[in-house]
């Protein structure tokens, strides 16, 4: 089971939002879709959903077609207006293999009333039960914006055991999200949007992130020209560099005490490649 998304551009009202996005997506696996506000991500989601067609470039499925793409818009959509029963009725029509049994036994397993107008539930509410459509459409690629949104930890743990069981089912997840933290624990790859452009974030760079002591007055060149300074307490500094080059810069042990390897996040990154 693979998307792919080939070399696809999108203009809205004149404006360029992404350019020749290329990237493939396996069965069974989580992508995250991170980038600044208003750099795409949404319109990434509603180009793969076909709610929108790209100026150039090719999104192809397999033999599954786009028929088996959940996505819903978080904000607004169709389901508020409906109660979940009703909600159930037409969300069978669209994924002739909608499981209402299992949508309906998550919206219970949260307390949520199924008879009840949608446009009532609170955000993280609401939040659940597109959640819980998604995973009970059965479709193959379930495209979440923003699925932890006002979830309380709770809610969010069981969020994510269904989605797990969704992967190892072999259904592809991409999730849009501000909230990288989450990230970390969830996605096995993660795209990048910056200025048009996607880039993959590889996890097997050798960057890592270190802690060190500086007791000199400014940080030398032969080490800012090569790290990425994360953050500055008082003598203390956080760092993203190659692994390859601290032995040859942190040579000085009267100048840089405790240097210290910590694990990158994809905030880190984050700020890597847009701060
Ligand atoms: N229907 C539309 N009409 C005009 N401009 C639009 C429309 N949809 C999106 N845009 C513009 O396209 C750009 C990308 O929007 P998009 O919603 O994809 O961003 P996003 O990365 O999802 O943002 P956020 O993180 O804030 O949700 C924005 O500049 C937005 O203003």
């Amino acid at each position: 089971m693979t998307l792919s998304v080939n070399n696809v551009s999108k203009t809205i009202e004149g404006n360029p939002i992404l350019e020749n996005v290329t990237f493939d997506m396996v069965g069974g696996s989580i992508v995250g879709l991170v980038g600044r506000n208003g750099v795409g991500k949404t319109t990434l989601m509603r180009l793969i959903a076909g709610e929108m067609q790209p100026e150039s470039g090719q999104i192809q499925f397999d033999e599954t077609g786009r028929a088996s793409v959940f996505y819903l818009d978080t904000l607004s959509n169709w389901m508020t207006s409906y109660t979940a029963i009703l909600a159930a009725d037409v969300l069978a029509v669209f994924y002739p293999q909608f499981n209402r049994e299992h949508f309906e036994e998550i919206l219970c397993s949260q307390k949520l009333p199924l008879n009840k107008t949608i446009s009532s539930f609170s955000k993280g509410q609401k939040a659940l039960v597109y959640i819980a459509a998604g995973i009970a459409s059965q479709a193959n690629y379930l495209l979440f914006d923003e699925p932890l949104d006002g979830l309380d930890v709770f809610v969010k743990d069981h969020f994510k055991a269904l989605l797990l069981e969704a992967v190892d089912e072999g259904r592809g997840v991409i999730i849009a999200t501000h909230n990288l933290a989450e990230l970390d624990s969830l996605a096995d790859r993660t795209l990048l949007i910056n200025d048009r452009y996607v880039i993959e974030q590889e996890n097997d760079t050798d960057i890592v992130k270190i802690q060190f002591v500086y007791e000199g007055d400014e940080l030398a060149s032969n080490l800012t020209d090569v790290a990425t300074i994360l953050e500055k307490r008082g003598r203390v500094y956080i760092a993203l560099i190659s692994e390859s080059l601290i032995p040859a810069i942190f040579t000085d042990t009267t100048t840089y005490k405790f240097v210290e390897i910590l694990s990158v996040t994809t905030e880190d990154i984050f700020r890597k490649e847009l701060g």
